[in-house]
């Protein structure tokens, strides 16, 4: 099984919760690489060699995903992605209220249009990942393993 992760991230928190996710793959004996979402394009996923893609986003202002994965973003629209089971969690900060995290909401929409198997609901987790979050985490990418194995 093979699982790739892109994050985006400016003062770190998204890439402690990457390396969460990815630490639990390799321990599930998962194949897996880490990348910046920046330097991926969508249409170059292809499910005979890929079984699982997380995107890990933080959240902007007023709720927005992040600038440097709108290219991204904007693709999973014309991108198909069926037979790929899709997970999207990420680090927020919940004084932002309603907007809390919502980029994870947002990329959870975007997939849907892409033909991508839902695995998990993502997880948003307060700043960066402390016990009950990581376990969150780990229990979100166990459940997207299982949904490649149903
Ligand atoms: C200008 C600005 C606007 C932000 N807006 C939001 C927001 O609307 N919703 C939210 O959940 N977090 C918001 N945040 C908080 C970040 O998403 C949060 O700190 C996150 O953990 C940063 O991730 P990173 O460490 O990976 O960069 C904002 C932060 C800044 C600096």
């Amino acid at each position: 099984m093979k699982a790739r992760v892109f994050y985006a991230t400016i003062t770190g928190n998204n890439e402690d919760v990457a390396d969460v996710i990815i630490d639990t793959f390799e321990s599930e004996g998962v194949e897996v690489t880490k990348e910046d979402i920046q330097m991926v394009d969508p249409h170059d996923i292809s499910a005979d060699e890929t079984d699982i893609v997380v995107v890990v986003p933080y959240t902007f202002d007023k709720g927005t995903v992040p600038d440097e994965s709108l290219d991204f973003f904007e693709d999973l629209e014309d991108t198909d992605l069926s037979g790929i089971v899709y997970g999207v969690s990420g680090s927020g900060d919940d004084f932002y209220g309603k907007d809390f995290a919502v980029a994870i909401d947002k990329f959870e929409a975007q997939f849907e249009k892409s033909g991508a198997t839902k695995g998990a609901d993502g997880v948003k987790v307060n700043l960066s990942p402390d016990v009950e979050a990581t376990e969150e985490l780990q229990a979100f990418t166990k459940a997207l393993i299982a949904k490649v194995n149903a």
